[in-house]
């Protein structure tokens, strides 16, 4: 049976309390200090190839979108992430973060020594958003509606236990607090006003849970690589290396 406006977005909400990355046990290491500085390095690294994912699917999105109202709300996310005018963007303020916990920022730009599942999970967000419908590449982004609460939570876990955490280093997060929410308050509603039959609800709700498996298999990687016993794959960034050359 299709579900009212209100017990359907009462679903889409019960699948992140039970689903989001929050609840992963790396968040658990690296929001409470327990991770050493080559562990917050390699999350760093990988957390970059979603950063650089991001944008890339929000454009694919817009490719596919024929309403001009519906392109003109969206848009903003890839300015968001690439920088417009004064604003120099979420994807350079990750390479802050990279400076701050000494990384050689053109490597970590470069994208090498990324986990492969990392890469498997965020290549699938991709091309679930080129190839999904709208509803459901929408529906997608909706993990957007938890993450405040987990940044706000590493902003002040970082900030609490780690020397690098400072007002720069964690300018992405800060920003991301004014940032999400607006696109997700869109995006629920858009959700809410397309998903009018019990097939669209169950097809948006597939694809939040979608998301949510896309999240904990890139925390599942850095889990298994870099915590112990620590499993790096060929290919993947050894701790000690690319470190950025610090001023004699
Ligand atoms: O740190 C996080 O836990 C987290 C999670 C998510 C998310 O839930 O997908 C995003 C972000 N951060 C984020 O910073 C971001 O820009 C973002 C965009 C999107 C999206 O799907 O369009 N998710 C997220």
């Amino acid at each position: 049976m299709t579900q009212t406006r209100e017990e359907f977005e009462a679903r889409l909400r019960q699948i992140g309390a039970e689903r989001y990355h929050d609840k992963h046990p790396f968040h658990d290491l690296l929001h409470g200090g327990r991770c050493t500085p080559d562990q917050v390095r390699a999350w760093v690294i990988n957390r970059y190839y979603y950063q650089h994912t991001i944008p890339m699917k929000d454009a694919a999105f817009m490719s596919r979108v024929e309403d001009p109202a519906l392109r003109r709300a969206w848009r903003s996310r890839i300015e968001d992430h690439d920088g417009h005018g004064e604003n120099e963007g979420g994807i350079e303020r990750w390479l802050r973060l990279a400076d701050a916990v000494g990384l050689d920022r053109a490597y970590v730009a470069a994208r090498e020594g990324v986990l492969p599942a990392t890469r498997f999970a965020c290549d699938a967000y991709l091309r679930f958003v080129r190839d999904k419908t709208l509803l459901e590449a929408v529906a997608s982004s909706l993990t957007e509606l938890f993450a405040p609460k987990i940044h706000a939570n590493r902003i002040e876990g970082l900030l609490q236990h780690y020397d690098f955490a400072d007002e720069r280093a964690l300018s992405y997060f800060k920003r991301r607090l004014s940032e999400a929410p607006k696109d997700v308050a869109f995006g629920l509603q858009w959700v809410l006003d397309h998903a009018d039959t019990q097939e669209k609800q169950d097809a948006a709700a597939a694809a939040l849970e979608f998301k949510t498996d896309v999240l904990w298999a890139q925390l599942d990687a850095l889990y298994s690589a870099y915590v112990t016993p620590a499993r790096i794959p060929p290919g993947g960034w050894q701790p000690g290396t690319y470190l950025r050359a610090v001023a004699a």
